[in-house]
């Protein structure tokens, strides 16, 4: 590898420093004082149980946190640039651009009376300013790159026409598209069948590479299985941080330990 690669390899594309959210009614704490990094090519996941934050971080990392929510301290870089403080309409270039999300279920998310490939090429003509050809181009050609089986079918295809593993690869393509600094996956595996889980994840973990991601899961077995790291969330705070196999293998602490447990993971490989 050369100084040039190690460079890349090792730059920061997220840094959360003290987040903290409350809510906007009463100012209960949700969030006290979190940190985290992420540099490219790194997966990180977020794992805890439900209600423990892990969701809200992600949402105060995409410009999407919830009314009734406010982040009251602390800050969030993407590439070095603030972004815990942007307008909506600063908001509207970032998402979609240099951030890319993938969420639980595509059907919700996707608008239903629009075809896969008018979503996808909308959002390569708005961030990349591409003519209506270059833009169907791009995105038939992303979709084949997601392994989409019938990709240039599935382009014409609306989402409630496509099984959810077909609509989670589009919505990953969607996350892709304009080549994002970030990848945001909230249980971007839940919703799918044991077998399909494994290939999204394999999907998730061949595309991040060029990118950072974090992944928010409930299931460590799932993060084990993709992340270079895991950070272990318990009631608004990061209890755990470190390499997968540490977290899985010697965790410390026994909430950690409590989960890996509930996984039934097998022998250290
Ligand atoms: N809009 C909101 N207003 C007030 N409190 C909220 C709001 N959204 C979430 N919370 C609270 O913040 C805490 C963290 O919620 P969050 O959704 O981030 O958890 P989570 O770990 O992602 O759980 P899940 O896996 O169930 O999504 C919870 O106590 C929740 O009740």
């Amino acid at each position: 590898m050369s100084v040039a690669d190690l460079n890349t390899a090792h730059e920061m594309v997220l840094d959360i420093r003290k987040l903290r959210l409350e809510t906007v009614a009463d100012r209960r704490v949700l969030i006290p004082n979190l940190d985290l990094t992420i540099r490219r090519g790194e997966i990180v996941g977020l794992v805890g149980q439900s209600g423990s934050g892990k969701t809200l971080t992600c949402f105060a990392v995409g410009g999407l946190v919830p009314p009734g929510v406010r982040v009251a301290g602390g800050e969030i870089r993407l590439e070095g640039r603030r972004i815990d403080n942007l307008t909506e309409a600063e908001w509207r270039t970032v998402r979609g651009g240099r951030i890319g999300m993938v969420f639980q279920d595509p059907l919700s998310s996707f608008n239903p009376v629009k075809t896969v490939g008018s979503i996808l090429i909308e959002s390569a003509r708005r961030h990349r300013g591409l003519d209506k050809a270059a833009a169907r181009a791009l995105a038939v050609e992303t979709l084949r790159a997601m392994r989409l089986p019938g990709a240039d079918a599935c382009i014409d295809a609306f989402p409630h026409q496509l099984s959810g593993g077909q609509r989670q690869r589009a919505m990953i393509g969607l996350a892709l598209i304009n080549q994002p600094a970030l990848i945001l996956a909230d249980e971007p595996t839940t919703a799918l069948d044991p077998t399909v889980q494994l290939q999204i994840l394999a999907l998730l973990r061949r595309q991040a590479q060029q990118a950072a991601a974090l992944m928010i899961t409930h299931d460590i077995a799932a993060a084990g299985a993709v992340c270079d790291r895991i950070a272990v969330m318990l009631e608004g705070e990061i209890v755990e941080e470190g390499r997968t196999a540490q977290v899985l293998y010697e965790p410390r602490h026994p909430f950690t330990r409590s989960l890996r447990d509930a996984a039934h993971l097998g022998r250290r490989p």
